[in-house]
């Protein structure tokens, strides 16, 4: 029987509605607007999408959003003399810088730099670190959005063998910790599998949830899939064909008992992750 398709897009807006009603419950209380500072240096054409998404989704709950547009040859300097102005800013509690940054900039540099009560990426060294002990301040976003997506369709994590492929800062090695914390959407035993992994179906073979997050279309085939797994699809890949993930979808789904689709899986839930994150910080901050 071909696998369930667990629609991210249907999960999101049913996250969209709740978070609505919590940012009407929070104004009410605090009469403040939680308030979202969105950061886009250059012109890559993905994240001007992703950025534009993010902002139509806060719009949708009631969250503020500011938009900070800067050119491509903008310099490190300059973006942290932003960053160090949205971070003395009372008025903005959640500072998401889009990645990726222009070459001339360093990363790492700029993610340090925002201050971890605005971290609403959660790619803080500080908020990296509470997240790996057990005690988030936030969560990241994807990883986020796909342990609620197990969570919320009922599917066991634990005990479970979770395969993790790739180890990206972003996605796999959070998500591979996360998933062997105590707790709803934890509790497996997770194997993270990346470029150096000897005979990487094999592996892939023995997880009863296979997540993939390596950024190659159509990588994972259907020799690489348990009979009856539940295949979780981080990949957005833009190729000839249109958006794909890095599962070989028409392949697999004859294979896996359940599948996340490209577009419509996970992607819409790392957005509404970012809303999430926004009103705990606004949380956060009235309770300082
Ligand atoms: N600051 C950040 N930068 C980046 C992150 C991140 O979490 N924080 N992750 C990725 C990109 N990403 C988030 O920004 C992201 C990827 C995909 C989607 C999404 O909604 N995808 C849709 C399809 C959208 C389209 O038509 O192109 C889907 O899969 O249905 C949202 C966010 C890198 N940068």
């Amino acid at each position: 029987m071909p696998a369930n398709i667990l629609d991210g897009k249907a999960l999101a807006k049913t996250i969209r509605e709740e978070l609505a009603v919590e940012v009407v419950e929070f104004i009410q209380q605090h009469e403040v607007v939680p308030s979202l500072a969105a950061v886009l240096v250059g012109e890559d054409p993905a994240s001007e999408v992703y950025v534009r998404m993010k902002r139509r989704d806060c719009e949708q709950v009631g969250i503020h959003s500011v938009m900070h547009r800067l050119p491509e040859t903008t310099t490190q300097d300059e973006l942290l003399k932003l960053i160090g102005e949205l971070n003395t800013n009372a008025s903005i509690h959640g500072i998401l810088v889009q990645l990726p940054l222009p070459g001339q900039i360093n990363e790492q540099a700029i993610l340090d730099a925002v201050s971890p009560d605005k971290d609403v990426d959660s790619f803080h060294p500080t908020n990296v670190g509470l997240m790996v002990q057990g005690r988030p301040r936030f969560l990241p976003c994807t990883p986020s959005g796909v342990q609620q997506l197990l969570i919320r369709e009922g599917i066991e994590t634990s005990g479970k063998n979770v395969v993790v492929v790739g180890r990206s800062e972003i996605v796999g090695k959070p998500l591979s910790v996360m998933m062997g914390l105590r707790g709803p959407g934890g509790d497996a035993t997770v194997t993270i599998c990346h470029s150096r992994t000897k005979d990487l179906p094999a592996v892939t073979r023995e997880a009863d949830i296979l997540i993939v997050a390596i950024g190659k279309a159509n990588f994972v085939t259907a020799d690489m899939v348990k009979p009856g797994a539940v295949v979780i699809d981080v990949g957005v890949n833009r190729t000839d064909d249109g958006l794909v993930g890095d599962v070989d979808f028409d392949a697999v789904k004859e294979i896996a008992s359940q599948l996340t689709p490209v577009p419509g899986g996970v992607g819409p839930l790392t957005r509404v992750m970012l809303l999430v994150n926004t009103l705990t910080a606004a949380r956060q901050a009235q309770a300082k």
